[in-house]
């Protein structure tokens, strides 16, 4: 029931991308239908032919001599031909839907789930890689097609062998035979391609470690190269045994099923040949039983490759399906409009939150009012739940339980674009862009590229800017022959990126500055506060942080500790009040005073 469910899915699938090929390249499309048609009877007509020289030369009639040669020639030429032209037209076809369709269709789908989680989980990820070969999508359909072409020529010759004769219709049978022994080997074989994935993934992942920039530094200082070479041996030669095993049972099977068709091949044969050893008008069909019969075996071993690739085309269509599904899903239906200004402010109504692959909340029973016009810190120690709130806040989760309010209307039921649009963020984890410098910093705001010096201004990147060879037009990264950065020039760069907004109703810097040095994190601090002061009517600005000097200016901190608000307040109030915030604190200063 199963396996009929994904087939129905696949065949969905495959009239959709029929549907695409046809409606981006039509002369595409039916060339290679006309091509795979025709390439279909070529078979036939060689056999044809060549019985009709045959026949010729016994009854003497130079005639059916020459028109057999001539066809037969043109058969074979229609042959190569037509499987040639069928084979690049469809490669073609196949990247032209590819990149015209289905890579922006995956990107859009990706890009449409209103969340994170998926990215978050290795499955997924899996899935999303293996869709990076969007051209196999395209070929998962012609494949079968292929298929049911090559079953249709397999018939097609085996009629031919009938009318013959209806003894060689046992071919027919055991035609079947290593049909079913090939496909046998064909699941060995991907049993153990299964069987070995792990022993695959981890030899990929020790080579990145091994030649990774980060962690050589770290394998080079510790002296593990040898001990994760030799892990990497391993893990080759563990692979390497199931592979070879699979083979030699694979190759067993496949020896056993054509050696049964060829017995019956022979048998069929000797009732031709005794036949037209009685009657010589029949020597033709020696000719024609030969020639498609020997046909049978490249027709099956094809027939059956197609047929494996029908349904190995599972392996490409599943994720595809799956990114759909979950997408319809997970897109969001909330149509409220996002505020223009913020009057009350934005309130945690006793949020929870627990992330899908952990057993305990990130965030637990969080109640906490953001007032409008605000710049709240958030500090705690690490694992706290800091960076959660910040997700929550730009709708990369909803809450498990509980609801976020932002003047009164709950975020879930706001469109998400359009407050994403309305907010800022520089995350902790922040990309970084191998493009132009002035680039990577019009990504936060594609819409208004006059604003990048202010931009640039804001994150304290100016003097930045001014030592790049090319200013803002240098190129960033290795991977296109640029200048790489400094961690915490990176940093100023998402700083910047998270400036391009102007007034934004929520404004969030996660550990805006973790890599910055002392002087660089008190100016854009500064700055920041300053800024935050002159956002938009009610706006709010959120810094997390794990230094709570910095942030001493907020009007309201909010204590975290594992995942409970521990306690809320001004510096001052926390510091009188607040016995961890005090403690905390103090600890910080005498750490960063030094002794
Ligand atoms: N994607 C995730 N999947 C599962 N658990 C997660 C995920 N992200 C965070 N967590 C867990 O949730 C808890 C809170 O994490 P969070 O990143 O919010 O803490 P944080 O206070 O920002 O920490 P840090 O100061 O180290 O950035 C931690 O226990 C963390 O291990």
């Amino acid at each position: 029931m199963r396996t009929w469910a994904v087939w129905r899915d696949n065949a969905a699938v495959w009239r959709e991308i029929f549907g695409v090929c046809w409606r981006r390249s039509r002369v595409l499309f039916l060339s290679v239908c006309i091509c795979m048609a025709l390439d279909t009877f070529a078979i036939a007509g060689i056999g044809l032919a060549l019985r009709a020289v045959v026949t010729g030369t016994t009854e003497s009639r130079g005639a059916l001599i020459v028109l057999g040669a001539a066809g037969a020639a043109f058969g074979y030429a229609a042959d190569v031909t037509f499987s040639e032209l069928t084979f690049s037209m469809r490669i073609n076809l196949c990247e032209l839907v590819a990149r015209e369709h289905y890579d922006r269709q995956i990107q859009l789908a990706a890009m449409g789930i209103e969340g994170i989680e998926h990215l978050e989980q290795t499955e997924y990820l899996d899935k999303l890689t293996s869709l990076e070969q969007t051209w196999a999508i395209g070929q998962s359909a012609w494949s079968a097609v292929e298929a049911f072409a090559l079953v249709a020529r397999l018939f097609l010759v085996l009629g031919l062998l009938g009318s013959i004769s209806p003894v060689l219709l046992v071919i027919l049978v055991a035609g079947v035979v290593p049909l079913y022994f090939e496909q046998r080997s064909r699941t060995v074989i991907q049993a153990a391609d299964e069987a070995r994935s792990q022993d695959k993934r981890l030899q990929r992942r020790l080579f990145e470690i091994l030649t990774g920039g980060a962690t050589g530094k770290e394998v080079r200082v510790a002296g593990t190269s040898a001990h994760l070479v030799r892990l990497q041996r391993e893990a080759a030669e563990r692979s390497e045994r199931v592979w070879l095993r699979a083979n030699l049972e694979a190759g067993f099977l496949g020896a056993l099923g054509w050696s049964i068709f060829v017995a019956a091949f022979v048998a069929g044969l000797a009732v031709v040949v005794d036949d037209a050893a009685h009657n010589p008008a029949h020597l033709g069909d020696i000719v024609l039983t030969i020639t498609v019969g020997t046909q049978l075996r490249s027709l099956v071993q094809n027939a059956v490759r197609a047929s494996t690739n029908t349904g190995g085309s599972g392996r490409i269509l599943e994720p595809y399906r799956w990114l759909r599904a979950y997408q319809a899903e997970h897109v969001s239906a909330a149509t409220n409009p996002a505020p223009d200004g913020l009057r009350e402010g934005i309130t945690f109504e006793d949020v929870t939150f627990t992330y899908a692959n952990s057993g305990h909340p990130a965030l637990a029973g969080l109640s906490v009012h953001l007032p409008a016009g605000s710049i709240v810190a958030i500090v705690g120690e690490y694992g706290s739940g800091k960076t959660t709130i910040v997700k929550l806040l730009e709708k990369m989760y909803r809450p498990t339980s509980g609801r976020i309010l932002v003047d009164g209307v709950d975020l879930a039921t706001i469109d998400t674009r359009a407050w994403r649009s309305s907010t800022a963020a520089a995350f902790q984890d922040f990309g970084r862009y191998q493009s132009t410098f002035a680039q990577a910093i019009a990504l936060g705001d594609l819409e208004h590229p006059e604003r990048l010096a202010e931009a640039v201004a804001h994150a304290d990147a100016q003097s930045l800017v001014d030592r790049l060879p090319d200013g803002l037009d240098t190129q960033l990264g290795r991977a296109f022959d640029g200048v790489d950065l400094s961690e915490g020039q990176w940093q100023k760069l998402a700083l910047a990126r998270a400036s391009m907004r102007q007034a934004p109703l929520l404004f969030v810097l996660d550990e805006p500055t973790a890599s910055l040095d002392a002087p660089s994190e008190h100016a854009i601090f500064e700055r920041y506060m300053e800024r935050a002061r002159a956002i938009a009517p009610g706006g709010i600005t959120v810094i997390v942080s794990h230094r709570f000097s910095t942030v001493a200016g907020a009007d309201l901190i909010l204590v975290l500790d594992k995942g409970r608000l521990a306690d809320a307040g001004t510096h001052e109030e926390l510091l009188a009040a607040s016995p961890t915030y005090a403690a905390l604190y103090s600890l910080q200063q005498t750490a960063y005073a030094g002794p």
